[in-house]
C-alpha cells in the first residue's frame, strides 16, 4: 500500500509527486515512457521536464499504470486535459474503491466542454464527494526548486478536501481547502486564457499598463463566467483566481504566456503548437470556453480577441483590454 499515486510524469506530475514525497507521503509516479520511469527511479532526475532538479530518494516511479493505481490510497491526475478520458477509460478500473481522486489539471475537454472533475465522475462513476481538484499559483519549476507556495484543494466533501490537503503539504507547499469545485477549476482554466492575452501583448512589445489593464479586466471576465456557471465569487479573488492570474501572467515559465508571446511575435497557431514542447492548455480551452460563455450569455471580450488572434483574424497589435467596437463607455 502506498499513500499516493501520481499519473503523468510531466513537469507538474513530477513536481507534485516530489512535493508529496517531501511531505512524508510514500508516493509512486507513473510515467508513460519506461525510460522516463527508469531515469526518475535510477538517477533521481526528470531531465526533459525538470532540468537541474534532484528528486527525493523516497519517490518511486513506474511505467505500469495498474501497478501504480492498485496500491494507492490517494490518486492524483496530471496528464494533458484532452488525454484524461482515454486514460481513465483504459485503466480507471484499477483505482481502489475508497481512494480520493484528485485532478491537478487546468483545462476543459474540447468536445464535451466538461471540467476535469466532471470527466472523472463520468468515467469512474464515482460520487462527487470522492473527487477533489487542486489549483493555485503553482508554476511547477518554482515548486520543484522549493520556493514557498500555496494552493487550494476543493471538494464538495470537506472531509475529502481535508484528507487531500493534509497529504499535499510540506515545508514549502501549503494547501488550503474550500468546497467550491466549480470556481477552483474554472479559475485554473480561465487564467490560461488571460495569460495567452498577456503573452500576446508582451510579444507585440506593449508595456505594463496594457498588461495590468488586461489582467484586471480579465479577472472581471473570469469572475462573470465562473459565477454564471455556479462558482462562488470569492473563489475568484483567492489562490485559484487572482493568485494564479498573477503567477501565470507574470512569468516566462508559463507555457500559456509563452504561447501567447509567440502569437504576438507573429507566429501562427499551427507554428505555435509545433514549437511548444509542453502542454499549453489554453490553446485547446479557448473554443470550448467561448461556447460555454455564449450559452450563458456572458460577454468575454478578452477571450474573444485571443480567439481572433489565434484564428489569424485579428492583428495582435489590435488586442486591447476592451472590445475596440465599444462606442459607448460601459460600467467597470
Ligand atoms: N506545469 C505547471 O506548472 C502546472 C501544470 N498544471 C496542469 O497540469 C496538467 C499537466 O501539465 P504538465 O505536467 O505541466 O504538462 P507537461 O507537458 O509538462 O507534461 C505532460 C505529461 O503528460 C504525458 N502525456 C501526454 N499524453 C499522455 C497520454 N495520452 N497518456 C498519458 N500521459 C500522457 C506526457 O508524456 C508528459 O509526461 C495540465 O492540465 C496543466 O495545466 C497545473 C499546475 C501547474
Ligand atoms: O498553472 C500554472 C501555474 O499555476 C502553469 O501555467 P502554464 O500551464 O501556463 O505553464
Amino acid at each position: 500500500m502506498v499513500d499516493a499515486a501520481v499519473l503523468g510524469a510531466g513537469s507538474w506530475g513530477t513536481t507534485f509527486a516530489k512535493a508529496l514525497a517531501d511531505g512524508g507521503a510514500e508516493t509512486v509516479l507513473w510515467a508513460r515512457r519506461p525510460e522516463a520511469a527508469r531515469e526518475i527511479d535510477e538517477s533521481r532526475r526528470n531531465t526533459r521536464y525538470l532540468p537541474g532538479i534532484t528528486l527525493p530518494a523516497s519517490l518511486h516511479a513506474t511505467s505500469d499504470v495498474r501497478e501504480a493505481l492498485a496500491d494507492a490510497s490517494q490518486v492524483y491526475l496530471a496528464v494533458p486535459s484532452q488525454q484524461l478520458r482515454q486514460l481513465l477509460r483504459e485503466h480507471g478500473g484499477a483505482v481502489r474503491d475508497d481512494a480520493p481522486v484528485v485532478s491537478l489539471m487546468k483545462g476543459v475537454e474540447a468536445g464535451t466542454r466538461l471540467r476535469m472533475s466532471e470527466v472523472i465522475a463520468e468515467e469512474l462513476q464515482i460520487d462527487a464527494g470522492r473527487i477533489a481538484v487542486v489549483s493555485g499559483p503553482n508554476l511547477a519549476l518554482e515548486i520543484a526548486q522549493e520556493h514557498p507556495t500555496a494552493a487550494v484543494v476543493a471538494s464538495s466533501s470537506p472531509m475529502t478536501a481535508r484528507e487531500v490537503a493534509k497529504r499535499a503539504r510540506n515545508d514549502y507547499f501549503h494547501s488550503f481547502i474550500n468546497t467550491d469545485v466549480i470556481g477552483t477549476e474554472f479559475g485554473g482554466v480561465l487564467k490560461n486564457l488571460v495569460a495567452l492575452a498577456i503573452g500576446i501583448v508582451d510579444g507585440v512589445g506593449y508595456g505594463e499598463n496594457t498588461k495590468a489593464s488586461i489582467i484586471t479586466r480579465g479577472l472581471a471576465e473570469v469572475t462573470d463566467f465562473a459565477v454564471a456557471h455556479g462558482a462562488e465569487p470569492q473563489t475568484m479573488s483567492g489562490l485559484a483566481g487572482l493568485g494564479d492570474l498573477i503567477a501565470t501572467c507574470g512569468s516566462p515559465l508559463s507555457r500559456n504566456f509563452t504561447a501567447g508571446r509567440l502569437l504576438g511575435m507573429g507566429y501562427s497557431r499551427t507554428d505555435v503548437i509545433a514549437r511548444m514542447e509542453q502542454v499549453a492548455e489554453g490553446l485547446a480551452s479557448v473554443d470550448p470556453v467561448a461556447q460555454l460563455a455564449a450559452a450563458k450569455g456572458v460577454r468575454m471580450p478578452i477571450l474573444e480577441q485571443v480567439r481572433l488572434v489565434l484564428d489569424g483574424a485579428m492583428d495582435p497589435r489590435d488586442i486591447a483590454p476592451h472590445l475596440t467596437t465599444d462606442d459607448e463607455p460601459i460600467e467597470e
